[in-house]
């Protein structure tokens, strides 16, 4: 079964010559929008989707604006709209968070009082691969990003990697290649200043070429192409381009 990926954006969250790093996979009978951030309508937009029922349902890796900023408008659009709510596959311990401290002051309003009330919540478990569609199965695994904020990386039909936000972890990559089948990895990277919160370019460069071959690079800053042909055999994925994975 392939699936096929459309980054929304491949942007950091400062980036402003590519949008924040959200994007689609496709499933043959199913579409999930990985995180929706602040710009996340306009690439929409851009792409000639105004069809927001398209979208079978939304998957949260964490709470920052490039990941959840544009949540609101999807909500309000969805339901004052298509008069639905949209499905939000979100890790348990996302689920209070998300609503409290983030999306309860927009949302919050007639008959919007819980996120229940904005979607239709499908809670995650680490460990649980949760079958989303007949071809499409993801499952959470908790990876270091900000200190004390929780935030997941993805792993999809047992075999894609998808990194979120995170600090790089070699043994982590090398695990799912050798022991997980892992066959690709779709990974952020930082290109320039140290790795506090992110994974450096330095960082992915030290992999052995068998990791490097599978790694495809996303969630990087506007300075992206004077990194062209510096990054080994990894790949700058382009946003709205689309990939057979
Ligand atoms: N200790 C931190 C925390 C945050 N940040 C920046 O804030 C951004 C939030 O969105 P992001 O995509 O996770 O990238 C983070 C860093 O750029 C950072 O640079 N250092
Ligand atoms: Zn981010
Ligand atoms: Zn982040």
């Amino acid at each position: 079964m392939t699936l096929r990926l459309q980054m929304l954006g491949t942007g950091g969250a400062f980036a402003k010559k590519y949008y924040n790093n959200n994007g689609f996979i496709y499933a043959d009978d199913f579409t999930l929008l990985i995180d929706c951030g602040i710009t996340a309508p306009l690439s929409l937009h851009q792409l000639g989707k105004p069809a927001l029922e398209e979208i079978d349902a939304i998957l949260v890796t964490h709470i920052h604006g490039d990941h959840v900023g544009g949540l609101e408008e999807l909500v309000f659009r969805m339901k004052y709209g298509a008069g639905r709510k949209p499905v939000l596959y979100i890790a348990e311990q996302l689920i209070t968070p998300l609503w409290e401290n983030t999306l309860k002051g927009g949302l919050g309003q007639d008959g919007i009082s819980s996120l229940e009330d904005a979607f239709e919540v499908r809670p995650l478990t680490e460990g649980n691969a949760c079958s989303l569609s007949p071809n499409l199965s993801v499952e959470i695994i908790r990876t270091p990003h900000i200190p004390g904020k929780a935030s997941y990386s993805l792993y999809i039909n047992d075999e894609i990697f998808y990194s979120a936000d995170k600090v790089f972890q070699p043994e982590l990559l090398t695990h799912l290649v050798k022991d997980r089948n892992c066959r690709k990895i779709l990974h952020e990277v930082q290109l320039t200043g140290a790795g506090e919160v992110h994974t450096t370019l330095e960082e992915l460069l030290s992999l052995p070429p068998e990791i490097r071959s599978k790694i495809m690079l996303m969630h990087y800053g506007d300075e992206m192409e004077d990194y062209i042909g510096r990054t080994a055999e990894m790949e700058f994925l382009r946003q709205h381009e689309i990939y057979d994975l």
